[in-house]
């Protein structure tokens, strides 16, 4: 295939034990289900699904942390199980709930020790340390032990430490999670900018957001099955969900009559008392132009638009099936 990441009959099944009375019975938790996909280097792939639907457990395996039940993967040509001393030489992990660095060590002295780790010689390290440092914001709190870090400033002192070794592979499994605002944008630009330099990232995210922004193909996955491979856009068009069309009411005319709220029930829409806002969905059936003219003589409205569904609305309706 010539693939740098190949994936094939992917299957990982854990064994737990419930206790039913005096007994305890053991069950099989399919947790990733014969996967199979290919990833191209370069390539940045959103890689989606609920709670509970196996992204991790794939993530584990494509970087050897867990040996599947079955199937076969390879990483720029190493079985990352098998292979897990040179491959990690590639490699470069974050579990956005977990750290990977010491609690007690300041900042600096963690990347000494993965320095020595992963044998970066002197020259390489001082180059990739000081553009680590510049682009992610880092001398603020250089000195500090990572216990003292906010969140922020400990998930981009994580990402540095992930890229000491100047990996050509990233998976991130929910880099931005608890991140405000500004920590996000940061994380995100230099991610952006670490693709745009060649490097094939592969990201586990609930942000459906960083998705759209960063992701030029998504892999979904629903209760350890693949569901869909493709661009965000194609997802979009195959979805095909209805517009909506938003209704703000003028103030003071949020308490609705009778003959109102028949009219958004007979539309099948949602009334926000609160925010006065009506939203209903233009079903293939409605006529636009029609529907908004019954909406203006029906109420008193301050502002309407009509919007396409955005990227949240399109993979629940994936999830849904
Ligand atoms: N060590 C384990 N032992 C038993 N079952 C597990 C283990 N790890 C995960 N599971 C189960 O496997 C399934 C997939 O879990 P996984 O953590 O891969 O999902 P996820 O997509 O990463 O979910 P989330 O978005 O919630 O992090 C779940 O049903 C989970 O309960």
């Amino acid at each position: 295939m010539g693939e740098y990441i190949e994936v094939s009959n992917l299957c990982k099944d854990y064994t737990i034990y419930k206790r039913r009375g005096l007994r305890r019975e053991k069950e099989i938790v399919h947790a990733v289900r014969n996967i199979s996909f290919g990833v191209k280097k370069g390539e940045f792939l959103g890689y989606i699904g609920p709670n509970g639907a196996g992204k991790s457990t794939t993530i584990k395996m494509l970087t050897g942390i867990l040996t599947p039940t079955s199937g076969e993967v390879r990483v720029a040509g190493f079985c990352p199980w098998k292979e897990r001393r040179k491959y990690v030489k590639n490699l470069g992990a974050i579990f956005g709930q977990k750290t990977q660095m010491w609690w007690d060590l300041p900042v600096k002295d963690t990347y000494k020790v993965l320095k020595a780790i992963y044998k970066v010689p002197e020259a390489k390290f001082r180059k990739q340390l000081s553009f680590l440092i510049d682009r992610l914001e880092i001398m603020e709190f250089y000195e500090q032990p990572v216990r003292q870090l906010s969140l922020g400033q400990r998930m981009r002192a994580e990402l540095a430490a992930c890229m000491i070794h100047d990996p050509d592979i990233l998976f991130l499994d929910e880099p931005t999670i608890g991140l405000d605002v500004v920590s996000k944008h940061r994380v995100l630009n230099f991610l952006k900018e670490l693709n745009a330099e060649g490097k094939t990232i592969f990201l586990t995210t609930h942000d459906l957001n960083d998705i759209e922004t960063l992701c030029r193909e998504i892999l979904i996955i629903n209760h350890g099955r693949l569901i869909y491979k493709g661009s965000l856009t194609a997802l979009k068009k195959m979805v095909a969900l209805p517009r909506l069309l938003k209704i703000r009411l003028k103030e003071g005319h949020y308490s609705l009559s009778q003959t109102q709220r028949k009219f958004i029930e007979i539309y099948n829409g949602n009334y926000n008392e609160k925010e006065g806002e009506i939203v209903i969905r233009i079903e293939n059936s409605h006529k636009p132009a029609i529907l908004a003219r019954k909406v203006l003589q029906e109420f008193e409205i301050e502002d309407f638009k009509i919007q396409d569904p955005g990227i949240e609305e399109v993979v629940r309706d994936i999830y849904r099936n």
